[in-house]
């Protein structure tokens, strides 16, 4: 089970092991490698409540009580299939009043922008302590302005049900975040820059779909090698290349002594660039994606990482992934795209 972590770990190009500054100290002891416990069942700390800095966000919530509510409600309600049934038949908007969707996108950026910060800060001990007095007060900012933002949007919502009643169309709801638009950049990047790969899309296409309607979710079971583009471009690009976990109690991990209290960060960009685990790690193979071999590999989650793994895997990926799909196609079906300066690798 754990051969691909081996892996990592005995290089050193995969797997990270980040020492908190205020955490115990971590022995490099390599032991035998008869571990039963995966990396993905251990505590989850996104590093150290980054975004959104309350330690009451789901994100950065600890095992327990509160994270099993919420992510059940993430699950079953939010992101579950009846909400994405709901969603699939409509365009979905943050709010209309107030310029919300600005707000919101000013938010998400300014907060990845504070994580990223505070992620260097947490990795290069000494620089914690600054993160005490410069970015406490920043944080503490982007929050309120982002509880401010969702509780209109949720009065709103609250008023919108009074006036039309509970079956109202529920289309005001719906977040993202710069994730899955970075995905949709990639692939659509990888496609252009890959003209014989965007030719068989739009063939692909034209022949399931025809000219006369947009992609629907319901195609994207037909067009094998379009998934296999979007799967290949997540493995070369993931949209979050680290993420972490914190260790509940002291533990074996690919033979290490690992002691309870340390975050162990995943690298999940080396990890899906591994040449040990993928053939010509680098390139853009989609077709790789169409055999058994990869197949197998995919439904891998110690490596093929994009949304993570384990009981912390992201539960956004049912919508995620209906976004990327239609809006992706629709880009390859409407418009004609050309590399300025190049064919592209393969052109
Ligand atoms: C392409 C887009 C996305 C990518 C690549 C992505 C990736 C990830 C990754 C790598 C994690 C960490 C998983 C782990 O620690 O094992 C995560 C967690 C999470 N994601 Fe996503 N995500 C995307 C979109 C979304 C969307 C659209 C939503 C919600 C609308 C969402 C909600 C969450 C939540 C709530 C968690 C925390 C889960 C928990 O702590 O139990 N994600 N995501």
């Amino acid at each position: 089970m754990l051969s691909a972590i081996n892996m990592a770990l005995s290089s050193f190009s995969v797997w990270a092991l980040i020492l908190h500054f205020l955490s115990p100290p971590l022995r490099w002891t390599r032991k035998s490698s008869k571990d039963k416990m995966s990396i993905f069942s251990l505590e989850y700390n996104l590093l150290s409540g980054i975004i959104f800095g309350s330690s009451t966000s789901f994100f950065n919530a600890p095992y327990g009580d509160y994270w099993e509510f919420m992510r059940k409600i993430c699950t079953t309600e939010l992101l579950g299939t009846r909400q994405m049934k709901k969603l699939k038949t409509r365009s979905a908007r943050c709010s209309g009043e107030d310029n919300q969707a600005e707000k919101c996108k000013g938010l998400v950026i300014e907060s990845f922008d504070l994580a990223r910060k505070l992620a260097l800060f947490n990795v290069i001990g000494p620089l914690k302590r600054i993160d005490m007095w410069y970015l406490r007060n920043k944080i503490a900012d982007v929050t309120k302005r982002y509880d401010e933002l969702f509780e209109n949007v949720l009065v709103e919502h609250e008023e919108k049900a009074k006036r039309e009643g509970p079956n109202m169309e529920n289309k005001d709801l719906m977040g993202d975040s710069n994730t899955t638009s970075d995905v949709i950049l990639w692939i659509l990047a990888e496609i252009v820059n890959h003209p014989a790969a965007f030719k068989k899309v739009r063939e692909d296409i034209d022949s399931v779909v025809g000219t006369e309607r947009l992609v629907d979710e319901a195609d994207i079971q037909n067009l094998p090698y379009f998934q296999a583009c979007v799967k290949e471009a997540m493995r070369l690009h993931p949209a979050n290349p680290l993420f972490d976990r914190v260790c509940r109690e002291n533990c074996k991990l690919a033979g290490y002594d690992i002691p309870k209290g340390i975050t162990m960060i995943m690298n999940s960009y080396s990890i899906m660039r591994d040449p040990k685990i993928w053939d010509s790690p680098n390139d853009f193979i989609p077709k790789r994606f169409l055999t058994e071999k990869y197949n197998a590999k995919e439904q891998n989650f110690q490596v093929y990482v994009p949304f993570g793994g384990g009981r912390r895997m992201c539960p956004g990926i049912n919508m995620t992934s209906s976004v990327i799909n239609c809006s992706v196609t629709a880009m390859v079906q409407c418009f004609d795209w050309k590399v300025i300066g190049g064919d592209g690798p393969d052109g």
